[in-house]
């Protein structure tokens, strides 16, 4: 997979790859923790139909820079609008996972002029006392035990049992995705989920919001991301049944088929 690194003005690089014709409006695909641009794999054929396809490795992921400390959601946000900056990007569609989804909630209130249609998935907005003490916890496996014994354990959590029996190559392929993070950025990034705060927010985003939930989704569960839905004027919401959090590779078919209906594709 050919990918570039982009120089952003804060001196971060991020690694990124265009895919689809090059007159086409832009779609941006920002994913989620532990995992990096391959995991939007199984809808570039779609995308790519309608769209030039902008995907990036997040901050701490990846072949992205990893800079040391903690990061936060409004850098997250920044990363996105340099990088559209770079490419003179002046609006885009989006698509965003978990961690990616909640950079896609900051993008549109923070910047709605430089966005269309915004599919999030898979996504909390709000980091309860036990959300935080849940990355308090995750962060000392890893500096204890490493990123791999957080590898193992985010298997159960991406993906359905059903699916891990069935497809022992996809979920031996996201082990390594996510065991290949390096460990500062991936911690990095637990402080910028540890400090999640857009739910008061989403009643003044005023773009079109599709929002996705794998219906067994125990990161971002569907009762969580209805009431978002509910609170975001004129959102949608889809479950997908069978799926576990990270959706997208976990039922493509029925992910792509919510996405399309969306995007009119
Ligand atoms: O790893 C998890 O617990 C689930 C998750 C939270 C943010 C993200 O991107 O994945």
């Amino acid at each position: 997979m050919t990918t570039t690194r982009v120089a952003l003005p804060d001196g971060v690089s991020l690694a990124t790859r265009l895919d689809g014709p090059e007159d086409a409006p832009v779609i941006i695909l920002s994913n989620s923790l532990g995992a990096n641009l391959a995991m939007w794999d199984g809808q570039i054929d779609l995308l790519t139909r309608k769209y030039r396809v902008l995907r990036y490795d997040q901050r701490g992921h990846g072949g992205s820079d990893a800079p040391p400390g903690a990061y936060g959601f409004d850098m997250l946000v920044a990363d996105v609008v340099a990088l559209m900056d770079h490419h003179g990007i002046e609006r885009a569609d989006f698509m965003g996972l978990s961690m990616g989804a909640m950079t896609g909630m900051g993008l549109a209130l923070a910047h709605p002029d430089r966005f269309g249609r915004m599919v999030l998935a898979d996504a909390k907005s709000v980091a309860t006392d036990a959300y935080k003490a849940m990355w308090d916890g995750r962060i000392e496996t890893i500096r204890t035990e490493g990123i791999g014994k957080v590898a193992e354990a985010s298997l159960g959590l991406w993906f359905t049992e059903d699916f891990r029996a069935a497809h022992p190559d996809a979920t031996e392929a996201a082990r390594r995705m996510i065991a290949a993070t390096d460990p500062d950025g991936y911690i990095s990034s637990c402080h910028a989920l540890r400090e999640l705060d857009y739910l008061k927010d989403l009643p003044r985003i005023a773009l079109p919001v599709l929002y996705l939930c794998g219906g067994e989704d125990k990161g971002a569960p569907p009762d969580e991301m209805r009431h978002m839905a509910e609170v975001t004027p004129g959102a949608r919401y889809v479950e997908i049944p069978a799926a576990g959090h990270v959706s997208n590779i976990n039922r493509p078919e029925a992910f792509n088929a919510a996405v399309a209906e969306f995007l009119g594709l």
